[in-house]
C-alpha cells in the first residue's frame, strides 16, 4: 500500500457502534450518510453553530451536507470519494457533538 490513511467504509455494525458514542446521529443505510438535526433559539444562532461547524470542517477537510431552515440546522456527513460512511464522517461528527454541547442554548 503506498502513503496516505487508508479510508475504507465502516460495515453496517461499525457505523452502529460509532453512533452509539456520538449524541444524536442518525444512520440513513440508503442515502450511505449520518445525520443529526439541531434546532437553536433563531436564525442567527443556527448560522452561528454552522460557521463553528464549517472551521472544523475545513480544518479535517471534510465537509458535511448542510441544511439551515430558520432555527433548525441538519448536518449529513458521508465520504463522497469512498461512497461510504468512514471513520471520517464519525470524527466530525464527535466534533459537531462538542460544538452543540458548547453551545449556548440548544432546544428540544
Ligand atoms: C480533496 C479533498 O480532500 C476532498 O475533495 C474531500 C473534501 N471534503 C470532503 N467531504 C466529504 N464529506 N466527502 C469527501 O469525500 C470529501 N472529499
Amino acid at each position: 500500500m503506498s502513503g496516505g490513511v487508508a479510508m475504507a467504509g465502516l460495515s453496517g455494525e461499525q457505523v452502529r457502534e460509532g453512533l452509539g458514542r456520538l449524541d444524536g446521529w442518525e444512520w440513513d443505510p440508503e442515502a450511505v450518510l449520518i445525520h443529526r438535526t439541531v434546532r437553536l433559539p433563531d436564525f442567527l444562532a443556527a448560522v452561528a453553530l454552522v460557521n463553528e461547524v464549517a472551521q472544523a470542517a475545513e480544518q479535517a477537510d471534510h465537509h458535511p451536507d448542510i441544511d439551515i431552515r430558520y432555527n433548525t440546522v441538519r448536518l449529513a456527513l458521508s465520504t463522497h470519494s469512498e461512497g461510504a460512511v468512514t471513520d471520517k464522517d464519525m470524527a466530525l461528527a464527535a466534533r459537531v457533538d462538542e460544538l452543540v454541547a458548547a453551545t449556548a442554548q440548544t432546544l428540544e
